[in-house]
């Protein structure tokens, strides 16, 4: 008898968004499927059709409530990766921006996902991380303007 596997999901793209504040970034622990557990940034899966930069602002406002500016590309990272059985494979756009009003509280829109969003000291930052952005600083990686 064949073991007839199902075929792996296609690869999907994914857009993370570094919120900066200060030297304060915005993170929250994901409570869904993919990266259970651990600290991300906002962010989501580019649809159809969508820049980098429409993309960055939608799930921001989606999962947050914030409204952000200077939304800028920084990088991409090619992640594959098995969680909890399922194999994922993710592009993942980094984009940085910062909120359009600092005094604005982040607001935990979607509470079956993420856990809450605080923020956090890029020197001090909660563990464990989301994995792509895990390796993303092992690698020095640093989301900052660099004056
Ligand atoms: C991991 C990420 C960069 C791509 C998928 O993000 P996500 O699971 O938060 O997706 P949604 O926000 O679109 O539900
Ligand atoms: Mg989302
Ligand atoms: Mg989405
Ligand atoms: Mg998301």
């Amino acid at each position: 008898v064949s073991s007839s596997q199902p075929p792996p999901p296609k690869p999907k793209v994914g857009v993370a968004v570094f919120l900066l504040k200060g030297n304060k970034v915005l993170l929250g622990r994901r409570l869904s499927s993919v990266g259970r557990n651990t600290f991300a940034l906002p962010g989501g899966h580019l649809e159809f059709g969508e820049s980098f930069e429409e993309c960055a602002a939608r799930e921001v406002k989606e999962e947050t409530g914030l409204e952000i500016e200077k939304t800028e590309y920084l990088t991409v990272t090619n992640n594959v990766f098995s969680q909890e059985g399922k194999a994922t494979h993710i592009v993942c756009v980094f984009m940085r921006a910062v909120p359009a009003d600092l005094n604005q509280q982040p607001q935990n829109l979607e509470p079956e996902k993420c856990d809450g969003w605080d923020w956090y000291d890029w020197d001090d930052l909660p563990k464990p991380l989301f994995g792509p952005l895990e390796i993303m600083l092992q690698h020095g990686f640093s989301p900052f303007p660099t004056t």
